[in-house]
């Protein structure tokens, strides 16, 4: 702290030496953290919880409350890139996690984003066959917003499926493209958007001004195959009285995830 201007500035060894003392510092802490990992899964089958680990919820929280911590220059970006290592690999440790990616090499991107280099990854051909490998133990899968594909409609019949991530998770790093969906729980997190599907024939519009009309603000997302995808501002039950009378014959939440963190 506190150098006078008038100092010389430090050397470059002494900023390295300075740099690795910290760096040292972190390994021990990281070390410590990737450690409680198994305290972690041990914690959870003691409380009978013995299916997949994900807890997106909680790592929204986490991520929140770190953005919102006084800092000088990390960047948002910087420490959503090293706690998604962190949880990611934390997760890998107590169970085996597996990622599949359907889309384009923009969906492989994001999937490796949020994430992280711990789990392995396969890309598939076909949007149907990510989705069977998000109903295996263990699995997430990544799917990308292609046109022409309307792989979320599926998730209607999919119940126990759930979309619980838009990637990218913030809009910095550009539009949301694509989807996380497995067998998991969503919960509020205090700033989420709702994925709902309707097979309504009207416009995108019209559905937008329907819902509003009811309270629920509404947007577009997709459209294919005669469906429409729209994200609801906030967290929404799948048994909304407000959705149950939106406009579609054949209609349904099919997952929520948190708004980017940088709106
Ligand atoms: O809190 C948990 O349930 C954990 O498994 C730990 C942890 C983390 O590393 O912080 C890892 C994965 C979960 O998705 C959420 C959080």
């Amino acid at each position: 702290m506190g150098r006078d201007a008038d100092e010389t500035p430090p050397s470059l060894d002494e900023v390295r030496w300075r740099i690795d003392a910290i760096d040292s510092q972190l390994l021990a802490l990281i070390d410590e953290r990737a450690g409680l990992s198994r305290a972690v899964a041990t914690a959870k089958r003691a409380a009978g919880d013995t299916g997949f680990g994900l807890r997106p919820g909680r790592e929204a929280l986490i991520v929140r409350k770190l953005l919102a911590s006084p800092r000088n220059d990390a960047s948002d970006a910087l420490l959503i890139r090293i706690w998604r290592e962190l949880m990611a690999d934390s997760l890998s440790r107590q169970g085996p996690f597996h990622l599949t990616v359907w889309g384009d090499g923009r969906t492989v991107e994001l999937a490796r984003l949020r994430f992280g280099a711990a789990p392995p990854m396969a890309v598939v051909a076909a949007d149907k066959d990510a989705l069977a490998a998000a109903k295996t133990p263990w699995g997430v899968s990544v799917l990308g917003l292609q046109p022409g594909s309307a792989w979320w409609g599926r998730l209607l019949a999919e119940p126990t499926l759930n979309i619980f991530a838009a990637l990218p998770c913030l809009t910095r790093w550009g539009p949301q493209a694509a989807f996380a969906v497995a067998q998991v729980e969503v919960e509020p997190t205090g700033g989420d958007q709702t994925f709902w599907v309707t097979d309504s024939p009207k416009s995108a519009a019209a559905v937008v001004e329907a819902l509003g009309a009811d309270g629920v603000a509404a947007e577009p997302v997709a459209e294919a195959g005669g469906l429409k995808l729209f994200s609801l501002s906030g967290f929404y039950q799948r048994d909304d009285e407000r959705l149950t009378r939106a406009p579609g014959q054949l209609s349904g939440v099919v997952g929520a995830a948190p708004v980017p963190f940088d709106v």
